[in-house]
């Protein structure tokens, strides 16, 4: 898949492809459905399949302190979309210059002028340019003036109800993973590499990997039960995602893991780290005697869970 970071670094080669346009975040099963009308456009068409995305995404635009975590980092993103045959990946920087352009100017400066798109495909909801003003009939008559087609995918629902980021975030919030997993088509995982942590666990008696997640915030913070592929394999774990206020970090998310059967070295290793249970809130304890005896109490939770139950092999 290729990648193209900016209008600016858009090629006369580059023109001549169908296209959709969205935040993708955490690529669920509605994306997925778009993602397969896509490739299928694309092989009808003989042309690439293009999807463009923002950077930030418009809402961590307009209003950084609320909006909402992302599922997935950009790296994962761009792996899913790969993983799902996109061609190509257009990331436009959303600035103050983008989120000015009108619908008519969006439409001309990117997808004619930019992509020389064929085939549109979008959601029956999907707005765009200052203010949202552009939706699909304004596409549809755009298209018949600038000849390209577009096509409104069909809504995916679960149980009645449209999929969407928005969702998975509160499933992930109120910790219904196997919801999670149906809205996603897969589990939820959270991957990254492991770092050197401050080695307080070690004297608290549990050695853990610290995951950089590379963001603030993360869709879920608490106590669980993982399971944890490294290289394949896959272990029974614990984790904590979340500040740390006990030992009073730098004010960003951690994931920490304790691995309940590994011995070995793990640090510079990416991990790939699934949630299965929520077993309790982070807390702010008195001493590391009160955060040691709530860890242990964890990890023989965890323990506990995984009693009888079989690990899954692979998590992707
Ligand atoms: C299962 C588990 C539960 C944890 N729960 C909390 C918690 O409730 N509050 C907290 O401040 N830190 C919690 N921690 C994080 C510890 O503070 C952290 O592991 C410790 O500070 C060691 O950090 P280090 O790996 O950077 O040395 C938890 C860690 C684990 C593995
Ligand atoms: N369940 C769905 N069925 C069909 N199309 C969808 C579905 N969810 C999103 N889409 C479409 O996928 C494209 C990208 O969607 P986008 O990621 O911007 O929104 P979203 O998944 O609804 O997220 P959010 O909850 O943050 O609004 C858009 O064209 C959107 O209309």
């Amino acid at each position: 898949m290729q990648l193209v970071l900016g209008l600016h670094n858009l090629r006369p080669q580059h023109r001549g492809c169908v296209a959709t346009i969205g935040n993708f975040d955490g690529v669920h099963r509605g994306h997925q459905a778009i993602l397969e009308r896509l490739r299928e456009r694309a092989l009808e068409l003989g042309v690439p399949s293009c999807v463009v995305i923002f950077e930030p995404q418009p809402r961590e635009f307009f209003a950084p302190e609320t909006a909402p975590a992302r599922l997935a980092r950009l790296r994962d993103k761009l792996q899913l979309l790969a993983d799902a045959g996109v061609d190509r990946v257009l990331c436009l920087a959303f600035n103050q210059r983008l989120c000015k352009l009108s619908a008519a100017e969006f439409v001309d400066t990117i997808l004619v002028d930019g992509l020389g798109v064929q085939h549109l495909e979008v959601g029956d909801d999907f707005r765009f340019g200052c203010d949202r003003v552009g939706d699909f009939d304004f596409l549809q008559q755009a298209g018949l003036m600038q000849k390209f087609t577009v096509e409104a995918a069909q809504t995916v629902e679960l149980d009645g109800v449209r999929i969407s980021s928005t969702k998975v975030r509160d499933a992930l919030a109120s910790a219904d993973f196997s919801l999670a997993e149906r809205l996603l088509g897969r589990p939820f995982t959270i991957e990254g590499r492991v770092l050197h942590g401050q080695k307080l666990a070690r004297q608290l008696g549990t050695p853990t990997a610290n995951i950089q997640l590379k963001r603030r915030r993360a869709p879920l913070t608490g106590v669980y039960v993982v399971s944890v592929e490294i290289d394949g394999k896959t272990w029974p774990g614990v984790a904590n995602i979340g500040v740390r206020p006990t030992v009073a970090g730098d004010g960003n998310a951690h994931l920490e893991v304790h691995l309940l059967d590994f011995a070995g070295d793990v640090y510079g290793r990416r991990l790939t780290v699934a949630f299965h249970h929520k077993l309790r809130d982070e807390q702010r304890f008195a001493s590391l005697e009160a955060l040691k005896t709530a860890i242990n109490a964890d990890v023989a939770a965890a323990r506990a869970f995984w009693l009888g139950q079989p690990l899954k092999k692979s998590l992707k």
